[in-house]
């Protein structure tokens, strides 16, 4: 019993379906004190969380024509609703509509024809006016206000147009809270709250996240102490004359060798550098995607001319005397410095996740459990004015940091072997790199719907991963190349080349696709695209690159990844240390992905994988 509760627990009653108005018939399961959520389930035995707000007893409902709740106006009205909500109560309710349309999809075999449009067709039943329902949603007296079966017949209708035709209008899909007849979300913001909804919100973002990753939180303890050491023993190990297992583990140096003053300021000079690029204003200003809040942030993509400026800057100072290879000879006092910056980074971002609205914080990272907060991010989009600091630290210094640490490496190789020019390896390694990151600067834009930009907040792991990881283990390959060459031959060398190119093109291709698709789902050249329609409001393709494996973009890395290790042979494990940690980490992020766009998703999320049966590898894994 929940005593004093408006519900109790095995009551049936009306719960609201996510962007629209549309009840569904749900059993209460339960009510959770510390965020004033109700637990229900469907009758498809989907659970979620909702608001009192969004339950309404089953009396105040009356059957209505079904003619009504298909007027296109209306749908129109609804869909253009601003878009707030609560957290995990959107994506699981999306999921209970999946279920519902995926349901019939899989039923009539339309996996072959073409899903773009589709309409979720409903048993809609008219609350009468009770007392009840004008006290708790006075605002709602326009809307519909309609009662589903939960096992109602969902189908496809290839006439009506779909929700992300129009992707502003996505937003509403996900609002379980009150809704505003009109107007937009500014508006709605500078209403007054009522307190009880203001403390509900807080929990309902405060509270809810989702399933732990990386182990937990023992694991997130672990993982704080294994990245750095594990980034030490590589930057030592790779520095020995011989860099094998059996002169493992390196001997550790005295404590003052780390600590190098000159080399924690190139470190900070190059990030204010990248900050300073960062922020000219030049190059596009792009939209990334709806945030639960439904708001899009907007991020300065000039990956490229920063890049290109840097490249003409570096070039100088090589011009004008500059020895790089200082970036060789100080590696581990470098990395060191980048360690203390990420370090102090990530306390300052943790402590200002503190002041965020709950709407703000990420899913992921939002357990309760400070150490567990602190690695994963806590945050979603930590920014300062317009600065996003997550998406700067992913796409800036590092990244290009990463191709200046393998052009010292080339300067340094043909130091230490007497070289006029580099090595046949170091050059592929280099262009190679070279081409990976300008591709991903070019293509900057598309990075605002990836895992790491749309879902995981911004902490230690990301902090870490961004200034440290990428520019001090990415590199091992060219560092390695310095002190052992690794002569190619023709054949090998074009061998290579092309794999590259190969994985390349499929994780260019692929990601493209995905990137234009979420864009702009009607755009006309992804018009021969199959898709599988969502609950959410987004579909997924299921044809193209995205219908060959699950992670084609994950492919075409690992190609790429392979590439970058064979011009270093095989005397070694260390060189193949990159493609080995990608194998766990892709494999890793899929699941991930899996679980997230189960939630996400639901079944229709469940009919892809049936329609798509690898992940990464056609017909192996
Ligand atoms: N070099 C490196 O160290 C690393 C490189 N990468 C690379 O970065 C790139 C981005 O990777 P990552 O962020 O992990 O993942 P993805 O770019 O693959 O993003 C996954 C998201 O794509 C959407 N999606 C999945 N399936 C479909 C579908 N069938 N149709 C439409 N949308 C779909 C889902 O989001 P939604 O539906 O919400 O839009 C899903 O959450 C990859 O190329 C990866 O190889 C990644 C990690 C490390
Ligand atoms: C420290 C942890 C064990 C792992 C940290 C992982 C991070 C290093 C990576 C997570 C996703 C990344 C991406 C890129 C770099 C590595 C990290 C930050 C990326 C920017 C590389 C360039 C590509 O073109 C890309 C697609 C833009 C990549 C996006 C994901």
């Amino acid at each position: 019993m929940m005593p004093s509760l408006k519900y109790q627990k095995g009551e049936t009653v009306m719960g609201r379906w996510p962007g629209s108005s549309l009840y569904y018939e749900v059993k209460v399961l339960g009510f959770d004190l510390k965020s004033q959520l109700y637990t229900v389930i469907y009758k498809d035995g989907t659970e979620l969380e909702l608001r009192e707000q969004d339950l309404k007893s089953t009396s105040g409902f009356q059957a209505r024509s079904r003619s009504r709740s298909r007027s296109p106006g209306r749908r129109r009205s609804r869909s253009r609703s601003p878009g707030r909500t609560t957290r995990r109560s959107s994506s699981r309710t999306a999921a209970a509509v999946a279920a519902a349309a995926i349901t019939d999809n899989a039923a009539s075999s339309r996996r072959e024809t073409r899903l773009r449009d589709v309409e979720v067709t409903l048993s809609p039943l008219q609350p009468t006016k009770t007392p009840e329902n004008n006290g708790n949603n006075r605002h709602e007296k326009n809307e519909d206000k309609l009662k589903v079966e939960n096992n109602t017949a969902n189908k496809i209708n290839e006439s009506e147009k779909k929700v992300e035709a129009e992707p502003e209008k996505i937003q509403g899909r996900y609002n379980l809270r009150r809704r505003k007849d009109d107007g937009d979300a500014k508006s709605d913001e500078a209403k007054v709250e009522h307190p009880e909804e203001k403390e509900a919100k807080k929990a309902a973002g405060a509270t809810f996240a989702t399933p732990l990753d990386f182990g937990g939180k023992i694991g997130a303890y672990f993982w704080l102490l294994f990245l750095p050491a594990w980034v030490l023993f590589l930057v030592l190990h790779v520095n020995q004359e011989d860099p094998s297992l059996a002169t493992f583990p390196p001997p550790l140096p005295p404590l003052d060798v780390f600590w190098d003053a000159q080399a924690l300021s190139f470190i900070i000079l190059w990030i204010l550098f990248q900050a300073l690029l960062y922020v000219t204003p030049v190059g596009k200003l792009s939209e990334g995607m709806p945030l639960r809040s439904g708001e899009r942030l907007k991020y300065r993509t000039n990956g490229f001319f920063a890049i290109v400026v840097s490249a003409v800057a570096v070039a100088a100072a090589v011009h004008y005397g500059v020895d790089l290879t200082y970036i060789y000879s100080h590696f581990l006092q470098l990395a060191t410095g980048s360690f203390l910056i990420s370090f102090v980074l990530s306390i300052f971002l943790y402590v200002y996740s503190r002041y965020a609205a709950p709407e703000q914080l990420a899913l992921g990272g939002n357990s309760g459990n400070v150490v567990y907060d602190f690695f994963k991010g806590h945050e979603l989009n930590p920014r300062i004015k317009n600065f996003d600091l997550k998406f700067f630290c992913e796409m800036r210094p590092g990244l290009i940091g990463w191709c200046l640490i393998n052009f010292a490496m080339a300067l340094a190789e043909m130091k230490k072997q007497g070289l006029d020019a580099p090595s046949n390896s170091m050059i592929l390694v280099n262009l190679f790199q070279l081409l990976y990151v300008v591709d991903g600067l070019w293509n900057e834009e598309a990075i605002l719907t990836t895992m790491d930009l749309m879902h995981d907040g911004f902490g230690f792991m990301l902090a870490f991963g961004d200034l440290v990881w990428v520019p001090f283990t990415y590199t091992m390959q060219a560092y390695y190349l310095v002190s052992h060459p690794s002569p190619l031959s023709v054949p090998a060398l074009t061998a290579i080349v092309i794999l590259k190119l190969v994985g390349f093109y499929i994780f260019r291709k692929s990601n493209s696709e995905k990137n234009a698709f979420r864009r702009n789902p009607s755009d006309p050249k992804l018009s021969y695209l199959k898709t599988i329609p969502t609950a959410t409001g987004k579909s997924l393709l299921v044809s193209g690159w995205w219908g060959m494996v699950r992670h084609p973009n994950y492919l075409g890395d690992l190609l790429m990844a392979l590439a970058w290790s064979l011009p270093c042979g095989f005397s070694h494990l260390l060189p193949w240390y990159y493609m080995i940690y990608f194998i766990i980490l892709l494999v890793h992020r899929d699941s991930r992905d899996m679980v997230e766009c189960r939630r996400k998703y639901g079944l229709a999320w469940d009919e892809y994988c049936r329609t798509v049966r690898y992940r990464i590898i056609p017909h192996v894994y």
